[in-house]
């Protein structure tokens, strides 16, 4: 089952059609990408997978149901909304423990929460005096209290300044790897989110331009790509390689070659690999370019 399905979804405020026909499937235990232009239904989309607000058509699912009308569903979501707000002049551990309080969690896994997202040190700090960058770790630390299973985090690293967003994304990175939840993050900020991501939703005006496996999408739009490969003889297999005429380069990266191809001949490759078996002993998809991808995506539709 998808962990969240858009079916032909509409929602308008008054007279501006923020989503139109939306359709559009994301896997389970993907971190996904939620790409668009401002305006172009991001917000409205991740209000409705939270159940904050309610389709004027169609339908949304999470894990199958409803979550505007099912609140155990809501409750296995965390949200952070693109600007968190709190009172400036509450200590961030004050502000913390009350919303714990609010949602029965333990100090215990307060604690946890505060670590993990890289708070101690300020913990007795009031929230005026924090950073954008460490107002964001607050809003990503509310929305984890719970141990959600899906995680919603719209424009984390909005109007933060470079290193505040290397922060935020190496912080999004280890809680990938540490829980192991699913993620849904929108951005228009778009190159960083390729270190996370596995997976994108693209959407302009309303309307859903494609989703999907970002290996699966790179490959369809032939974006330029390269592969990492595993072989068992690095100098024998990198001999045969560069014999292609489609092949631009092989390098020899720590063991592993990397290899990049004129996009186009992925399929040709891959059955080269195949070919190649007692050579390879394995190897991975590689982009270089989210921010290509986006492109082509665009392009592709209009
Ligand atoms: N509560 C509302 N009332 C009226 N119009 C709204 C409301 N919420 C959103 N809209 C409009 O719906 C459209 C989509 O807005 P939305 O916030 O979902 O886009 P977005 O992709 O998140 O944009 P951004 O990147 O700027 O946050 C916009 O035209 C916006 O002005």
């Amino acid at each position: 089952m998808s962990t969240v399905e858009f079916r032909e979804v509409s929602k308008r405020f008054k007279n501006v059609e923020a989503l139109r026909g939306a359709s559009f499937k994301i896997s389970d235990k993907t971190v996904t990408a939620f790409l668009g232009p401002n305006g172009a239904g991001k917000t409205t989309s991740m209000k409705l997978i939270m159940g904050f607000l309610k389709p004027n058509r169609g339908e949304v699912l999470v894990w199958g149901e409803e979550p505007w009308r099912n609140e155990d569903i809501r409750g296995r979501i965390g949200f952070m909304p693109e600007k968190p707000v709190y009172p400036v002049d509450i200590a961030v551990e004050d502000l913390l423990n009350h919303l714990a309080m609010l949602r029965r969690i333990s100090r215990t896994d307060l604690r946890r929460i505060v670590r993990l997202v890289g708070l101690e040190k300020m913990v007795e700090m009031k929230i005026g005096a924090l950073s954008r960058g460490y107002i964001q770790r607050v809003g990503i630390a509310q929305s984890l209290l719970g141990d959600p299973e899906l995680l919603v985090l719209d424009e984390p690293t909005a109007n933060l300044d470079p290193a505040a967003r290397r922060g935020i994304i190496d912080l999004l990175k280890v809680l990938n790897k540490e829980l192991g939840v699913s993620m849904v993050i929108s951005s228009h900020i778009i190159p960083e989110l390729q270190e996370v991501s596995n997976y994108a939703v693209f959407i302009d005006k309303g309307v859903i331009l494609d989703y999907g496996y970002l290996e699966d999408l790179w490959r369809k739009y032939e974006t330029e790509a390269a592969f990492h490969i595993e072989a068992t003889d690095v100098n024998a297999l990198g001999k045969i390689l560069i014999e292609k005429p489609y092949i631009r380069s092989v390098k020899r990266l720590n063991g592993v070659l990397e290899v990049s191809i004129d996009p186009g001949h992925y399929r040709s490759f891959e059955s080269l690999l195949m070919e190649m078996g007692h050579l390879v002993k394995s190897y991975s998809f590689k982009t270089t370019s989210l921010g290509d991808l986006y492109e082509r995506v665009v392009r592709g539709r209009s």
